[in-house]
């Protein structure tokens, strides 16, 4: 089922477009990621999706509900904004379990209880907010976009502020999440945190998605050579050379000694051929690694 799906849609504050025509389909059960530097409009389309600002033109389906029709759906989803604050003086139980109210969930004390714990909030149940860390801020906002169990779950930056530890702990409870088949929606500057996660990966840059796919695809769009080392051991020196000066006629070595080759070639096939070339002129093989690039390498580079 296609959970989020988007039509050239666009937004413009004071005549500055900063979503300039999107059209994106995000199916259920993916944790999908939304990448972008700051102020590309990530926060923006966040915004038009969960109706808290509209678009100036295009339209979108959130659950199969067109956007002039949201809130027949707005208690299947549920967001994690880029900032949340909350009123000091409740504990962090009293504020799930008054936001749940709020919202009408039928939720029980106990199971606001496990939530909290669940996003790793065990010792500060009782805790009042006001003591809240950044990281603890966001574990909260974690916990009460997803109080009413909604399918469909929006989250900026689900780590940010948090400590390594709270972090995995973090990604583990947004695994759980999409292993019951709810869709995850998520932005992080935290490149490693969303090739680790995420099922597909979105990067928009100046209001447009650049970039779109699952990171193995990502890899491909961006990468224009595919740099491979092979482990070797060459039984003649001369018959290596020849070896080197035939893979140098098509491809090129950006490093070579006795015991390994370094070439950058354009498809995983060329290296039937290096193993070919080496092989020929009595040459051992016993390692080859290729490095495609890291989602950090395909942002910056982008
Ligand atoms: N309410 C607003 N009024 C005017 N301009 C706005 C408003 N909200 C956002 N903008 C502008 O729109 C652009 C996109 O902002 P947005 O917050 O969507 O980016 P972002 O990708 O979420 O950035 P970040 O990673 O820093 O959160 C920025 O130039 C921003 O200044």
């Amino acid at each position: 089922m296609t959970v989020i799906e988007t039509m050239d849609l666009k937004k413009s504050y004071h005549k500055h477009l900063v979503v300039r025509g999107i059209d994106l389909q995000v199916q259920e059960g993916e944790i999908f990621g939304f990448l972008g530097r700051n102020g590309a409009g990530k926060t923006t389309f966040i915004n038009m999706l969960t109706g808290i600002v509209l678009p100036t033109s295009g339209q979108f389906r959130i659950l199969g509900v067109p956007n002039n029709q949201l809130d027949r759906v707005k208690h299947k989803v549920g967001v994690l904004p880029d900032y949340t604050e909350f009123y000091g003086n409740d504990t962090a139980l009293e504020h799930l379990q008054f936001f749940a109210k709020l919202q009408k969930h039928k939720v029980t004390k106990q199971q606001c209880v496990d939530l909290l714990e669940q996003v790793g909030l065990k010792n500060a149940v009782h805790v009042k907010t006001k003591k809240f860390s950044f990281g603890m801020k966001k574990k909260l906002g974690v916990a009460q976009a997803v109080v009413g169990n909604p399918d469909l779950i929006f989250l900026d930056e689900p780590t940010s502020g948090m400590d390594p530890e709270s972090a995995l702990e973090m990604q583990k409870f947004i695994r759980t999440l999409a292993s019951q088949n709810k869709t995850i929606f998520m932005t992080s500057h935290n490149l490693n945190e969303v090739e680790k996660l995420c099922s597909r990966i979105a990067i928009m840059k100046n209001g447009i998605i650049s970039g779109l796919g699952t990171i193995d695809q990502l890899q491909k769009q961006f990468q224009t050579t595919i740099e491979t080392t092979i482990k070797l051991l060459p039984k003649n020196d001369t018959l290596y050379r020849h070896a080197r000066e035939e893979i140098e006629a098509w491809t090129t070595i950006n490093y070579s000694d006795n015991q390994h080759i370094t070439v950058a070639i354009r498809d995983e096939s060329d290296i039937a051929s290096i193993v070919h070339s080496l092989c020929k002129f009595d040459t051992d093989i016993f390692d080859i690694q290729t490095n495609r690039p890291s989602l950090e390498e395909i942002f910056m580079n982008d």
